[in-house]
């Protein structure tokens, strides 16, 4: 039996739901927000769709699930400037859901703003090993960089790591194209702004992360062969990095974070990394736990 937690079930929350029921990935899903009238509709509007799924809404369940997406806490509106922005209104949110989790023993998938940040909380807070805290926005960052870059006639493996925010690290080395200095900053400029475009247009962004979450699900329950995806990771000296969750490479399977691998960078994406670390590791340091 595989069960699937989902901790804020508001748009992206209710979409992940919806997506990894309809996927059949699961046996059970339990469904929580504090909004009590929005998880009773969200649990009964996935029932009356049928799928061959059990759904709960008993908070205590979350502990014993596979893997929880945790997705509870603000989102930016047109009016604010970067994800970080997000954190004074987000930790309380957070402090009130660890109170939930004890023991918590699957793997958690960090989605809440800032991302980061928040998946080195949880990690804290939660104390859950490093390699079953994986923060999400890496794959929707990677596929919003491969966009950009067709629109240049450039292909390759396209993989954002660093910040899920303003830091974000977009590798350039591994394409198939070299990309002067100047075109990789006109890039990174427009990539900064790529979600705000659809906060503006329909409140959020939904679609692609709730895609790329279901994609993150599938290899932590072992359904994608060690998939290298790039994720947020809680670094132990990899890329000389300590004490920080931040975007890399990682090999994705059943336990978690199987390996974070180590790509040559070169010195424009290792700067850029390297500024990345610097701004979460400050925030890191700045949280009470
Ligand atoms: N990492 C990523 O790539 C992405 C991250 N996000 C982030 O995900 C978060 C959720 O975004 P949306 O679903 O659009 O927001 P939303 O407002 O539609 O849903 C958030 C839900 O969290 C619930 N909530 C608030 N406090 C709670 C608590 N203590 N316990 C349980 N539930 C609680 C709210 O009632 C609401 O239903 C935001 O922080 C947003 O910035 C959104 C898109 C992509
Ligand atoms: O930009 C936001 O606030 C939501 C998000 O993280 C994304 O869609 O990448």
């Amino acid at each position: 039996m595989t069960s699937l937690a989902v901790i804020g079930t508001g748009r992206i929350g209710g979409e992940v739901a919806f997506l990894a029921a309809a996927k059949g990935l699961i046996d059970d899903i339990i469904i929580c927000d504090a909004v009590r009238s929005l998880e009773h509709a969200q649990a009964l509007d996935l029932a009356h769709a049928s799928f061959d799924v059990g759904i709960e809404t008993d908070t205590l369940l979350v502990r014993d699930a596979d893997v929880c997406v945790f997705a509870a806490g603000r989102p930016r509106s047109p009016e604010t400037k970067t994800r970080a922005d997000l954190l004074n209104s987000n930790l309380p949110v957070l402090d009130e859901c660890c109170d939930h989790l004890p023991s918590f023993g699957g793997i958690m998938i960090t989605v809440t703003n800032p991302m980061d940040v928040n998946n080195y909380y949880l990690h804290r807070c939660l104390d859950i090993e490093p390699a079953r805290c994986i923060g999400f926005g890496g794959q929707l960052d990677s596929a919003r960089f491969a966009l950009r870059l067709g629109k240049e006639g450039i292909s390759g493996a396209a993989s954002v790591l660093g910040e899920h925010g303003e830091h974000q690290v977009p590798v350039f080395s591994r394409l198939e194209t070299a990309v002067p200095a100047i075109k990789r900053e006109e890039i990174l400029a427009d990539l900064r702004g790529a979600s705000m475009e659809v906060i503006r247009g329909k409140g959020g962004t939904v679609f692609g992360p709730a895609a790329h979450i279901v994609r993150l699900i599938e290899a932590a329950l072992g359904k994608r062969q060690d998939e290298v995806i790039p994720c947020s990771c809680i670094v132990d000296g990899e890329y000389g990095l300590s004490d920080l969750s931040i975007g890399l490479p990682a090999r994705i399977g059943k336990d978690g974070i199987r390996e974070i691998v180590e790509w040559d960078l070169d010195a424009w994406e290792q700067e850029k990394l390297t500024e990345a670390a610097s701004f979460i590791g400050e925030l890191c340091r700045g949280l009470d736990v």
